[in-house]
């Protein structure tokens, strides 16, 4: 058999391997945790003029401290078209433009108002300027808000809308078409018999891709049939086709052989990691393969590993890898064999626990662990107290 691929290797292939899809504009409604095809730049000055940041009067600093004959009114919308000279001022309101003339606001706290005639009644603004926004403030015409290939957040798409942006051009959504293999897989809750096992890689793959612009075709549960998967997977219509299950080497492992039926090639088979070994990638006509094992958590940590990152990576992301960080062991651990292992383990304390047993089977060992700790092959022992690798996953 071949040498097992390591994962960081793997990685870069499938990125490689992974065409971007197309941009498409869209409302800024519709644009939210999609990512950007290009440089967003500023199609206008924020401030587009200098404002007044409170309620209070518009006046000139020099004047100080007064009196003031107010001679007018500039509300947000309703700016205030005349002059104010020497001894002048006019009521300002917060958002509104400054009046010409007018280089301070003194806040109506800090004023006393009779009719036309306004007088200090405090402090007062401690420096020319102050209470003001001065135009461009925030940015200037054709400052980059958004550098391509970022991913749309709420405050992304807000300072796109204030930049004078109603639509945006971003990667279109993914297709991304999942398929469950194995005889023994029944529908979730579909039977109250106990023997056939109850699929739970599909609906976990959807939940995974569910923060991300993907529109899942749920291929269903496919039988452990050489002619039945070669026909399902010869019809797919999708960027990326997910299969879990029949990837090992056993008599009913049939993935391989039914891609490579459809007229698909495998590209690589067999990665240097644990648990996840048998994943295998491919790609089928225009169609990318990734053809995870059926033990859920292997399925869970190749989906962590691969599938996500190949999903962004075609949407259009920079860094599409997740990202690790660091915790100390609550516990020692034993030398590593040499493939990568991912480890379930609980973050208590700041400390991170591995569970006692790693078996690839077992969800409800997952389903308790906050994150992984990762291992490099052949990593020596480690102590209590020593800092890990890990990454975090709830
Ligand atoms: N002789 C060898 N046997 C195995 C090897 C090997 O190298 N040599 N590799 C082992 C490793 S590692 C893994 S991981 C598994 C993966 O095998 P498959 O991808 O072929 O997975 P299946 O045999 O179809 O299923 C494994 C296990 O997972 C359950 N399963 C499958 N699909 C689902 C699903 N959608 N939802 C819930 N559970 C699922 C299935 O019932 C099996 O119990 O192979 C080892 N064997
Ligand atoms: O790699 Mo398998 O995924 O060890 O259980």
């Amino acid at each position: 058999m071949r040498p097992l691929v390591p994962v960081a290797e793997a990685q870069s292939r499938l990125f490689a391997m992974a065409s971007r899809v197309p941009a498409e504009t869209v409302p800024l409604r519709s644009a939210m945790g999609r990512w950007t095809a290009e440089d967003i730049l500023a199609r206008r000055t924020q401030p587009a003029t200098d404002l007044s940041a409170m309620d209070g009067y518009a006046i000139r600093y020099a004047d100080l401290p007064g009196p003031w004959t107010v001679i007018g009114e500039s509300a947000a919308g309703r700016p205030f078209t005349g002059l104010v000279g020497a001894g002048q001022a006019t009521r300002i309101f917060t958002g509104a433009a400054m009046p010409a003339g007018a280089d301070t606001v003194l806040v109506q706290e800090e004023a006393a108002r009779d009719g036309d005639r306004l007088m200090l009644d405090g402090e007062g603004p401690a420096f020319e300027g102050r209470n003001t926004r001065r135009k461009g403030l925030d940015f200037a015409t054709g400052t980059r808000l958004i550098a391509a290939g970022d991913r749309l957040t709420p405050a992304r798409i807000a300072v796109a809308a204030t930049g004078g942006h109603g639509t945006l051009s971003v990667g279109r959504r993914l297709r991304v078409a999942v398929a469950a293999t194995g005889d023994e897989l029944v529908p979730p809750g579909s039977t109250s018999d106990p023997v056939p096992l109850p699929e739970s890689n599909g609906i976990m793959l959807a939940a995974m891709l569910a923060d991300l612009p993907v529109d899942i075709i749920d291929l269903g549960i496919l039988p452990d049939r050489l002619d039945t998967l070669r026909d399902a997977f010869a019809g797919v219509d999708a960027d990326l086709l997910v299969t879990t299950g029949g990837a090992s080497v056993g008599d009913h492992d049939l993935v391989r052989p039914a891609i490579e039926a459809a007229g698909g090639t495998i590209d690589f088979w067999r990665i240097a990691l644990r648990p996840g070994k048998p994943m295998m990638a491919g790609t089928l006509g225009r169609t990318m393969l990734l053809g995870l094992p059926g033990n859920p958590v292997s399925a869970f940590v190749t989906a962590i590993l691969f599938v996500r990152p190949v999903v962004a990576h075609m949407l259009g992301a920079r860094d599409p890898l997740p990202q690790t960080t660091h915790a100390l062991l609550g516990e020692d651990l034993p030398p590593n064999q040499s493939r990568t292992d991912y480890m379930r383990a609980e973050l208590r304390d700041g400390r991170a626990y591995a569970s006692t047993i790693q078996d690839s089977s077992m969800l409800l060992t997952l389903a308790r662990s906050s994150c992984l700790i990762v291992r490099d092959g052949d990593a020596p022992a480690a102590r209590a107290g020593d800092s890990a690798e890990i990454l975090v996953i709830a």
